[in-house]
């Protein structure tokens, strides 16, 4: 049992893609931190059972769409709290996550589309301002390994946007496109349209657009670095036992 200077019991953590390019971002935040104790480190191939061996009491999942629902129910049924950056969560795996969860109620499990402050605020900052614009627009843009497109990041923003709207009782964006080649309008994401763009240099960035009579909003973020995600990643580890049940996005633990 590892404890800190202050006498205090670290909590015990485990990774899942740990290998990966957030995962190692994360392994270092972890042996960083002198309150958490990296206790079992699993990647592809190796058996997720090591986290029960090793009694991890909270794993963080940085995998794979594809894979991201078996690593959960096994960690849900097993009792260990998950911290989830993995992409690919419409509402339907969302439903799935609550049901196992009903059958082990002390277990919380926090899923996040981005855990870099400055996208929590993009999304937010972009919630407000869409009832007072006509237009709206998301590009994201990405490193080319990325698996999925658009974003987790895109898809949460631009449903946060459209609910707004409709909830203010705005229209869709205007758009008399008749022609176009297929694509070139982007994806549409809950009526918001999406442009995913894959580029060599890059890590993970985001725009949002909007535009009125005379004038625009652009609201950018950027994470130039990996380790930009660990700062929340570990927010989440500390604070996901004592919040049961499901909760998505890290708006709650930022009390915004
Ligand atoms: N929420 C957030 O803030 C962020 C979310 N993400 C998301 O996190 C995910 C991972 O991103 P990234 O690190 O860039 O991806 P990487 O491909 O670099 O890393 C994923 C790692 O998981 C491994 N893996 C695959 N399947 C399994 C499995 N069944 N068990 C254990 N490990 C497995 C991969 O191994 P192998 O390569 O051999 O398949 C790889 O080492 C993506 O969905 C991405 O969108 C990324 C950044 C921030
Ligand atoms: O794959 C990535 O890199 C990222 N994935 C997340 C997403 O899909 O939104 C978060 C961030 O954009 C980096």
């Amino acid at each position: 049992m590892l404890t800190n200077s202050g006498g205090q019991v670290a909590i015990r953590v485990g990774v899942l893609g740990a290998n990966g390019k957030v995962g190692k971002a994360i392994c270092d935040a972890v042996n960083a931190a002198d309150d958490l104790e990296l206790v079992a480190t699993v990647d592809q191939g190796d058996p997720i059972e090591q986290f029960v061996e090793s009694d991890a009491e909270v794993v963080v999942d940085f995998t794979h769409p594809d894979v991201v629902m078996d690593n959960l129910k096994f960690l849900v049924a097993n009792g260990i709290h998950a911290v989830v950056g993995t992409t690919g969560f419409d509402d339907d795996r969302l439903d799935e996550v609550r049901s196992w969860l009903a059958d082990s109620p002390k277990t919380g499990v926090l899923i996040a589309p981005n855990f870099a402050i400055g996208a929590v605020l993009t999304m937010r900052f972009a919630e407000q301002a869409a009832r007072f614009f006509d237009s709206v627009e998301v590009i994201e843009l990405h490193h080319p390994n990325k698996a999925d497109a658009p974003s987790g990041t895109a898809y949460r923003t631009a449903a946060l946007i459209a609910d707004a709207r409709a909830a203010a009782g705005v229209g869709k964006s205007p758009d008399a496109t008749t022609t176009e080649l297929e694509g070139s309008r982007g994806a549409d994401v809950a009526g918001v349209r999406v442009h995913s763009i894959r580029l060599a240099g890059l890590v993970a960035h985001q725009e949002v657009l909007f535009g009125t009579q005379g004038e625009t909003l652009t609201i950018r973020h950027d994470s130039i670095d990996r380790s930009s995600f660990a700062p929340g990643v570990l927010l989440g580890v500390r604070q996901i036992a004592s919040r049961p049940g499901l909760t998505v996005g890290l708006d709650p633990l930022l009390d915004l």
